[in-house]
């Protein structure tokens, strides 16, 4: 860890930073990576900690005296602003962020991306302290290629598909179309934190996540989550695969996505803290350009390797069809195609992702079958003796 240096050339302090959400995904990765090869010291803030226990305990890791946590729900506890006056860098990852709640709990997702997220951005602002915060890829919403009829040739052309944070629109669909919630809080958050740098010198960085994904990514229905829960994408195919049932498609599977491996979208986040001079006043998209894929070919492409980590032959009918309205409820709608452009972050930070789709899905799924397939075998069986 000695002799630390940033992308200028200059040491590298030790900081403290308030983290608010380290309990989940991405904050665990994010955790681990401090404390394994920074100097950095975090206050870890989340209702939950099972993610990150293993950096807490027991009290002889290295790093003990450097990660703090503290239970806190942000939406009614007093004691936030005083741990983002007690650190240099506040990280706000704090959110509902599953799309199955979009549509089925709007107002919760409202609150959760935008109202809670007020006093963070105040209490930053007002306290002269850094802020990087937390936004999303669908802040994007529809490409402007999606509008144009199936059969255009502009719709091979980039410039109606790639996605740029200082030029592309945020196009959502009408308000029926409750999925729009998540995307249009996390906008309107965005501006916010966009204004208090504007109009009171906010130093801050929005981050623009194009779905990382990896180990410790939600939940498994029924074994460390509600049975009747529907997390992210990942986890509803690892659930699959892991009982061996078919992989829902909705509505076809057709749409698109760039997945990228968590631990290449961890090193972006860390060259953002230790860089502030170049990552302050920016919004960046931090994704894999390379990883394209539609669901059903992810679908398909998780079989194979799942087939390959677990020993196991893959079931005779892999995938099943499902209606986004079966699957999602009422108001669903969905983003057709994400692809980001690098051009800022690359330019900024010199950063570029590296892992490709077939290996980060073979070291997730292994972790999957690793840490579930007991698990799920057992809940299993006992289902079928009751
Ligand atoms: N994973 C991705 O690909 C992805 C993509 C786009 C955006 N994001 C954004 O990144 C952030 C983190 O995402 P993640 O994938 O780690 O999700 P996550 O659900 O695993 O983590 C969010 C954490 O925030 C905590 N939290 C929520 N409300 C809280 C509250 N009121 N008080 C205290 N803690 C609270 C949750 O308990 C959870 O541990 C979110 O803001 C999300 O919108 C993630
Ligand atoms: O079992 C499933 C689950 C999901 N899907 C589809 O797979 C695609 C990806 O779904 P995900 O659950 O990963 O979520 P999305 O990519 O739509 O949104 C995510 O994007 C970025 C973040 O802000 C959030 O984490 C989330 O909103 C969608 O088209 C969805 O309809 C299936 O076909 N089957």
């Amino acid at each position: 860890m000695a002799g630390r240096v940033d992308l200028d050339g200059n040491p590298i302090k030790p900081i403290t930073i308030c983290m608010i959400g380290a309990g989940g995904f991405i904050g665990s990765h994010l955790c681990e990576k401090l404390m394994s090869e920074t100097p950095h010291k975090v206050l870890a803030v989340d209702v939950y900690s099972d993610k990150i226990k293993h950096l807490l305990e027991p009290a002889t890791l290295a790093w003990a005296d450097r990660i703090q946590f503290h239970r806190i729900n942000i939406k009614n506890d007093s004691r936030l602003e005083g741990l983002i006056k007690m650190a240099d860098l506040t990280i706000n990852l704090a959110a509902i962020c599953t799309p199955a709640d979009y549509n089925t709990r709007p107002l919760d997702t409202i609150y959760s991306n935008f109202i809670d997220a007020l006093p963070v951005v105040k209490y930053c602002s007002e306290n002269g302290k850094r802020l990087i915060h937390f936004s999303t890829c669908e802040v994007y919403g529809k490409t402007i290629g999606a509008f144009l009829p199936k059969d255009s040739p502009l719709r091979q052309d980039p410039a109606y598909y790639v996605l740029k944070e200082d030029a592309s629109p945020c196009i959502f669909g009408p308000i029926e179309k409750q999925r729009w919630s998540y995307a249009c809080a996390k906008q309107l958050i965005e501006r916010l934190v966009y204004a208090e740098g504007a109009e009171n010198g906010l130093e801050f960085t929005i981050v623009r996540p194009f779905n990382w994904i990896g180990p410790r990514m939600d939940f498994i229905p029924g074994i460390d989550g509600p049975s009747e829960g529907v997390p992210r994408v990942l986890a509803c195919f690892s659930n699959n695969l892991l009982r061996r049932e078919p992989l829902k498609l909705v509505d076809g599977g057709e749409s698109q996505r760039t997945f990228i491996y968590i631990k290449d979208a961890i090193e972006a986040v860390l060259l953002m803290i230790e860089n502030p001079a170049r990552a302050n006043g920016h919004i960046f998209n931090v994704g894999n350009p390379n990883n394209e894929v539609t669901v059903r070919q992810l679908a398909e492409m998780m079989t194979q390797v799942y087939s390959k980590v677990s020993g196991e032959s893959s079931i005779e009918t892999p995938t099943i069809d499902v209606s986004s309205k079966e699957f999602y409820g009422e108001g669903y709608d969905d983003s057709d195609k994400r692809i980001p452009d690098m051009t800022i972050i690359n330019k900024q930070l010199g950063w570029n992702p590296k892992t490709s789709l077939w290996d980060l899905l073979e070291s997730t799924l292994t972790y999957q079958h690793r840490t579930y397939a007991e698990a799920v075998k057992q809940a299993m069986s006992k289902t079928t003796a009751n």
